[in-house]
């Protein structure tokens, strides 16, 4: 350093030098170029400029073309309750973000737990000396009491009920504390759906936290108050919406196994409420509950062998059957596998998920990207709502910026009736709601695709001998096989379609479905994805 300078006057003096730029300094003609060789080398830039922009230009164009093929598709899953809505957003979630579906298995087994208890008290129900007192009124909340065979109160006896009453007793405790760990604390609400914090988006890797579009404060009028056109998401009005009570004691009548929105769902991950180490960094899943004794595994582990003997003993299955009830039939049915979920170590597979039952109050969303493919990159968001009438006034806020519907209609529930509102047939309710919607003009830009969805469950019922046209009489003497029946529902919903539909041009895609089948409904989500995304870059270029 010269002497009397100061290190940062060195350093500024520096900084204030021209700069200096070294790589244009290389590509400077050299000092003694002879006209010929400046010639060539002009010639040899302007042909390389063609080419840089050439390249540029073909750039651009990627961009522009990845930026349409990326344009969000907002996807609306649309249905009554219990039709398979959130059961597809599953698959979803399963087709596209696997790992993360895969960690949240272990939450589910609060929900399955509920599943299988209420559906061993809803046999308790039935067998009841009481049970058949209240007969008629059994035909008209249970929905799977559908005229089969009169329920007949000179039917089988039981004569173990009491024993099995007095076994199963702790039942009810154990109902009312998994119901506490999924229901948010004083919310004397019926407990609905996993809490939204539940519902991890994942993108790109990133886990975000799902957010839930804030719907108008509306209510409706009481299900049983509402008539078919009023049922429609149109135009809402207001009027208190029904409380249930929570207590204990009561039947499980009308409630449904559910959880409540705005509970913490690590909470319900954790069960005990013992803080646990995930199994694996990968996978999230937790270990050891079964070290904790407050945990509910216990409970249930040890009511087992009294569960398997009621769901084995044949007079409770014949009495099941005179009554018309078909438990198999059932959302969230899992009593064929008892020894494997009461098992203290049990994790619940994608299947056990896929089948658990949870109704859904609000509406969901979830976002991903598309992975891999022609697609690949295209942002999606899945609203998941609530199907059942006092939540379809949540709907219409969505219809706005919405690019495609899929609208599920399980056609296995021909003689099944709403719980909501025991008078009504669920398809009548479906045909009434598909019409409400295909007809509605702020859709009809939107892209629809229909599920005839639990096609499983159809052709189950059919060959048990359950006739469509006891259900609908316009089905007439057609014969009651799959085929026929499956045929005629897929022209009854696509004939309402081309008839009130907004927009002559519109296609439909319609498709029989059994959303808990994961290798059947992947390659139609596949394919819905492909139609979806094709459809909405028409619309796009259009614009
Ligand atoms: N066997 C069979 N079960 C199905 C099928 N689709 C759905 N389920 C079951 O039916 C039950 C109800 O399905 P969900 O997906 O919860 O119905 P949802 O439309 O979301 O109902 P809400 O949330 O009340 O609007 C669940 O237990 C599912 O596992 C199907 O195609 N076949
Ligand atoms: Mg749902």
């Amino acid at each position: 350093m010269p002497k009397g300078k100061s290190r940062s006057e060195d350093l500024g003096r520096r900084r204030s030098l021209p700069d200096f730029d070294p790589l244009a300094a290389a590509l400077l003609p050299p000092p003694n170029e002879t006209p010929e060789e400046k010639e060539i080398r002009i010639k040899a830039e302007i042909e390389a400029k063609k080419i840089s922009d050439g390249i540029d230009e073909m750039l651009r164009q990627e961009r522009i073309e990845r930026k349409k093929t990326r344009a969000e598709v907002n996807v609306l899953l649309l249905g009554q309750s219990e039709s398979g809505k959130s059961t597809t957003l599953k698959q979803f979630q399963l087709l596209h973000t696997p790992s993360a579906f895969h960690a949240e298995r272990i939450a589910w087994r609060a929900v399955i737990y509920l599943n299988l208890v209420r559906s061993v008290r809803r046999i308790l129900d039935v067998l009841s000396p009481e049970a058949d007192i209240d007969e008629h009124e059994d035909d008209s909340y249970e929905n799977l009491s559908n005229g089969r065979s009169p329920s007949a109160s000179s039917g089988t006896r039981i004569p173990n009920y009491d024993v099995y009453k007095k076994r199963l007793g702790p039942l009810i405790e154990l109902e009312d504390k998994l119901t506490r760990l999924l229901t948010a604390p004083g919310d004397s609400d019926e407990p609905t759906h996993l809490p939204f914090s539940y519902q991890p988006h994942i993108i790109n890797g990133h886990t975000v936290k799902s957010n839930v579009r804030p719907t108008p404060t509306i209510t409706i009028p009481p299900s049983s108050q509402i008539s078919h056109s009023q049922s429609l998401p149109v135009s809402p009005t207001a009027h208190p919406s029904p409380t249930i009570s929570n207590g204990s004691s009561s039947s499980w009548k009308g409630r449904e196994v559910t959880v409540h929105t705005s509970t913490n769902w690590r909470k319900a991950l954790a069960l005990g409420g013992r803080s646990k180490s995930p199994k694996s960094p990968h996978s999230g899943e937790i270990e050891g509950w079964w070290e904790d004794p407050d945990d509910p595994v216990h409970a249930l582990n040890a009511l087992a062998p009294a569960i398997q003997e009621l769901w084995n003993d044949q007079n409770v299955r014949q009495r099941l059957a005179e009554k018309g009830i078909r438990l198999e039939e059932s959302a969230g049915f899992y009593l064929n596998e008892i020894p494997r979920i009461t098992a203290k170590k049990y994790i619940p597979t994608n299947d056990d998920v896929l089948k658990a039952r949870l109704k859904t109050m609000g509406v969901v969303e979830h976002s991903f990207l598309i992975p891999s493919g022609a697609n690949r990159g295209s942002q999606w968001k899945i609203y998941d709502v609530g199907g059942a009438r006092n939540q379809r006034h949540a709907w219409a806020p969505y219809f706005s910026d919405v690019n495609a519907i899929i609208f599920l209609a399980p056609i296995s529930a021909f003689d099944q009736v709403l719980t909501e509102d025991p008078h009504v047939n669920r398809l009548e309710d479906s045909i009434l709601l598909w019409k409400g919607v295909v007809s509605n003009k702020l859709l009809e830009k939107v892209n629809f695709v229909l599920f005839l969805n639990k096609c499983d469950l159809l052709q189950a019922k059919l060959n048990a001998g359950v006739r469509l046209r006891d259900h609908m009489i316009s089905y007439g003497d057609r014969p009651n096989n799959y085929e026929s029946v499956s045929k005629y529902l897929h022209s009854k919903f696509g004939n309402i379609h081309q008839t009130v539909t907004p927009n002559k041009e519109r296609e439909l895609y319609i498709h029989f479905t059994a959303v808990t089948d994961t290798r059947r409904t992947g390659t139609i989500i596949a394919s819905v994805r492909d139609i979806i995304i094709k459809n909405n870059l028409k619309t796009l270029k259009l614009v």
